[in-house]
């Protein structure tokens, strides 16, 4: 018996103007799977969620999730933007910010009054976000918000969680929170998971695969797969050293740790693997 794929990558390049920012690429994520999504600024990790969301056609191969193929609007996916916490959400109570969903980019959901409300408080209750229900976002922590975010992406019941980037702008320990909370979900609910970040660390012991891209290319796989020198020098294009240090690992380039080098959002179509693992070489 053959096991369903969350997500089914056949061939796949994705281009954005004139840039192939994933080129033939092919994987498979498996339902109910934890996957940790990495690789440098502009390796192409939203605009992978983008093409599962249905938001970027590929120009070559196939894209399928949960056995379809992808389309704008599947309420099988509970998405966590990376651009989130809008100001204009600031003054919405927790309830109202995760109800606005209902009616909002997830149309099409086939929930009405006391359905509606019973789901809400599901989703609430699922991140332990039922005292965040009448206060303001604006009166919230970055950690409460990011939890109110995570109810939002789970109304309607998905069976696929996108998650980009949650932890940026937490600090370590509100992480390791909303961490684990995502963790207990994926197990309670049976979701796959998706889930991008910088720290390869803060995955480890949590994602059950790790999906590393790299200069268009891309490689899923175990930990102790990927996570090496030959694997990772080709994605980065430059040597790239492992080093493990007490359960922890870290990815250098000569002599520096890659993770601490900062991260930009800027998306101006720049290289990161050029520009910053020269600077890194030569600090
Ligand atoms: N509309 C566009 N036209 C051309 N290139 C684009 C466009 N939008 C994004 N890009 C480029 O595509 C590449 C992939 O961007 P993407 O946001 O998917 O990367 P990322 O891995 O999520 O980056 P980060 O870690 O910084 O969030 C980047 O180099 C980005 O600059």
């Amino acid at each position: 018996m053959t096991t369903a794929s969350a997500v089914e990558f056949n061939d796949v390049t994705l281009t954005l103007g004139d840039r192939v920012v994933l080129s033939d690429v092919s994987i498979s994520i498996s339902e109910g799977e934890f996957v940790g999504l990495l690789g440098p600024n502009g390796a192409g990790k939203t605009t992978l969620m983008r093409a599962i969301l249905g938001l970027v056609p590929p120009s070559r191969g196939t894209v399928s999730v949960l056995g379809r193929p992808a389309t704008r609007g599947n309420v099988a996916i509970g998405y966590l933007p990376q651009a989130r916490a809008a100001p204009a959400t600031m003054g919405l109570s927790g309830w109202d910010f995760v109800a606005s969903v209902v009616n909002g980019h997830r149309l099409g959901l086939p929930l009405h009054g006391k359905a509606e409300r019973a789901e809400i408080h599901r989703s609430l209750e699922m991140v332990d976000a039922h005292d965040l229900a009448h206060r303001r976002l604006g009166e919230m922590s970055g950690g409460e918000r990011q939890r109110l975010v995570l109810a939002q992406a789970l109304v309607g019941r998905p069976r696929l969680l996108l998650l980009d980037e949650p932890l940026i702008s937490l600090d370590p320990h509100r992480g390791q929170e909303i961490l684990a909370l995502v963790r207990r979900v994926q197990r309670e609910l049976g979701v796959a998971v998706l889930f991008s970040a910088h720290e390869l660390n803060q995955l480890l012991g949590v994602m059950d695969k790790v999906l590393y891209l790299g200069r268009g290319q891309a490689a899923l796989g175990a930990v102790e797969d990927v996570v090496t020198s030959p694997v990772l020098s080709r994605l980065y294009g430059s040597q790239i050293d492992v080093v493990h240090v007490n359960g922890r690992i870290f990815v250098m380039v000569g002599g520096h740790d890659i993770e601490h080098q900062p991260h930009r959002h800027d998306h101006d179509g720049s290289d990161w693997n050029t520009a910053e693992l020269e600077k890194a070489r030569h600090v």
